[in-house]
């Protein structure tokens, strides 16, 4: 029997965590404060920045929200980003990815305060994480996978980590984090080009699926007391669901789990952490902004 990773009950706990040091910042008359940037009108991202927003206010933190419309400027935009890294109110800044195709979402990560890059995305920022330096922003979603792992109990030590995909915002930070002094995995990157990924992903201990499939993984590529973490979040056509559509990973769960030592679900694994490392993130932020 496979043991499923509740990632609401560990965001919890970090967000518990999170709330003495808001306290204790606030008692220094400094309230944590995000903004969250949101181009244009995708409904998921919408769900999103709606619960980072929802999640600051339940934690005592200031917030603002800025929406642009869809056919805002690259102009337009950074004037946002320029106005937030001036906002001594603000200690991090997060531009909802992706934008619509004229933006050049590159640029506009590189004009925000990497002192403010709460989600980990600056050169600034990247580099500090290949560097091992603590100082910088951790990529929100690893970091958050990372923490599911040391809850569950799950050994990365000396472990044969396969990730699957390799963005900027999961693969690649993850990739960095496993392998890192802390990780100390043997790490291997699969992505689209990967030749037999089956067989890469069956050598692994630890499996990290960030490939934007839905139920891409199936059991043959899973080995026998895995562990997986599934990063993915897809929406699929359910005329009988209550929104009509379902959440579903990128692991075709219901036969990868049997196989599995443990497994994260989805929803309630991977998505919720990202908020709360989110949270961590500002409340960092915020810290390092008066020290
Ligand atoms: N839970 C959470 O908090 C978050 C969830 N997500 C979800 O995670 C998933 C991945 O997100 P993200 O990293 O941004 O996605 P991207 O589309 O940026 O990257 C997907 C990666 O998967 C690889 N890939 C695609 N198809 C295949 C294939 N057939 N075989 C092997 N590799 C493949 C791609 O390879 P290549 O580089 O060669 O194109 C790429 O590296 C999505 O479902 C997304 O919604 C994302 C962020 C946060
Ligand atoms: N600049 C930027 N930073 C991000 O961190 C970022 C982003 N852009 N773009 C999109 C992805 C995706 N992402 C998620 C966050 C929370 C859930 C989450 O809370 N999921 C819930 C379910 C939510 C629902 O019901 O839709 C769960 O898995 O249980 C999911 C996905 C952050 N991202």
């Amino acid at each position: 029997m496979s043991k499923i990773i509740d990632g609401k009950t560990v965001a919890a706990k970090v967000l518990d965590e999170c709330s003495q040091e808001i306290e204790t910042l606030k008692n220094r008359g400094i309230t944590p404060g995000l903004a969250v940037v949101l181009v244009g009108d995708d409904p998921a991202s919408k769900v999103y920045v709606g619960s980072k927003v929802r999640k600051c206010a339940e934690l005592g933190l200031h917030s603002r929200k800025i929406e642009l419309p869809a056919d805002a400027s690259q102009e337009e935009v950074l004037a946002v980003v320029e106005e937030l890294n001036e906002d001594a109110a603000i200690h991090g800044i997060l531009v909802q990815s992706p934008p619509p195709p004229h933006i050049d979402e590159e640029a506009i990560v590189r004009a925000i305060d990497p002192a403010k890059d709460v989600d980990g995305f600056h050169p600034e920022n990247v580099a500090k994480l290949a560097l091992e330096d603590a100082s910088g922003f951790v990529p929100c979603t690893p970091a958050g996978c990372m923490r599911l792992l040391k809850e569950a109990g799950v050994e990365t030590s000396g472990a044969q980590a396969v990730v699957i995909g390799r963005s900027m915002i999961v693969g690649k930070p993850m990739a960095l984090l496993l392998m890192s002094k802390e990780g100390n995995a043997t790490v291997t990157v699969a992505h689209s080009r990967t030749k037999d990924l089956a067989e890469v992903s069956r050598r692994a201990d630890i499996i990290v699926a960030a490939i934007g499939r839905p139920e891409f993984v199936t059991a043959d590529m899973v080995k026998d007391g895995a562990t997986v973490i599934d990063v993915g979040i897809n929406r699929v056509e359910d005329a009988s669901a209550k929104r009509g559509y379902r959440l579903v990973g990128d692991v075709a769960y219901d036969e990868v789990a049997p196989k599995c030592a443990a497994i994260t679900p989805v929803p309630g694994g991977v998505g919720p952490m990202t908020i709360a490392m989110l949270i961590a993130n500002t409340v960092k932020a915020a810290r390092q902004s008066v020290s």
